[in-house]
């Protein structure tokens, strides 16, 4: 049977930044995601994805983490379980010249989350993001297992995706986003042109994408949470520093005094 597929995402009535930077708040503290249909205009909507095309046509787009090569687990074998070719991706500042459109869907997407953080009443401090990363699914059946965006704290608090899909029919073509909240149950969210998903990046929010069989893309973009992103940056910091001293962990000290 279809999967429960939840497209009636109650949508707040007027488009003003507040209703909805206020919305999104409301849905991400009650259920730990949030879905906005409408994000851009049409036109505008549209004018991104051509830009996306372009930059596809351009060649820049690189294997993303888990295609082509090994998966994790295969590492320690000697052969190499080839897998499906998944998602290839670019990674954009969102000053670059050469696509405007893409540019302005950034800006937009900081200024709601600048609102969000606001509405948040301080239960993050979200002062960052990572660049966009455009990610286009080949549609040979890649889709990407389950996991988290951010296991081990790394800084990153919400993940925002803006989906670039045009009449797409998950029936036929897959690619459905499914959310594995722990808190039970399923969210199934199609990959559909002008939506953008948010979601808590860490541990609450399990996720897969389902195998795709068309070309299926989208742009995300990582909020830092100030003080996690800190902390994460000073383990990191500590950790290269103490590879390079060749830092050497001794014995544990009581042992000797009982020699
Ligand atoms: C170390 O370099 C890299 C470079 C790129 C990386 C990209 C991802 C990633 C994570 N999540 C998704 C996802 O959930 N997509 C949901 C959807 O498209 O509907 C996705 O497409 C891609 C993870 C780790 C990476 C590491
Ligand atoms: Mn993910």
């Amino acid at each position: 049977p279809r999967p429960f597929i939840q497209t009636d995402f109650p949508h707040p009535k007027s488009r003003d930044g507040d209703t909805l930077a206020r919305h999104a708040a409301v849905h991400l503290q009650k259920s730990g995601y949030c879905v906005l249909d409408g994000f851009l205009n049409q036109e505008h909507s549209l004018n991104v994805l051509r830009e996306v095309k372009s930059i596809q046509d351009s060649g820049v787009l690189i294997d993303g983490p888990l295609s082509g090569g090994r998966t994790s687990s295969e590492k320690s074998k000697k052969f190499t379980k080839r897998v499906i070719r998944g998602d290839k991706i670019t990674w954009l500042q969102g000053q670059e010249e050469s696509c405007p459109r893409i540019n302005s869907l950034i800006a937009q997407m900081d200024e709601l989350i600048q609102r969000l953080n606001y509405f948040l009443q301080g239960q993050y401090a979200i002062s960052g993001r990572t660049k966009a990363m455009v990610a286009c699914y080949p549609g040979n059946g890649a889709g990407y297992a389950c996991h988290v965006d951010n296991p081990n704290r790394d800084g990153r608090c919400v993940t925002c995706i803006y989906y670039l899909n045009d009449k797409w029919d998950v029936t036929s073509q897959g690619g459905l986003l499914r959310l594995l909240p722990v808190s039970g149950g399923h969210v199934d969210v199609e990959p559909l042109l002008n939506r953008l998903l948010l979601f808590w990046s860490d541990r609450r929010n399990p996720h897969e994408v389902q195998p795709a069989f068309d070309m299926r893309y989208a742009i995300t973009v990582w909020y830092f949470d100030k003080s996690e992103r800190e902390e994460a940056k000073m383990a990191q910091l500590n950790e290269d520093m103490s590879k390079l001293r060749g830092e050497v962990s001794l014995p544990d000290v009581k042992e000797q005094k009982e020699r």
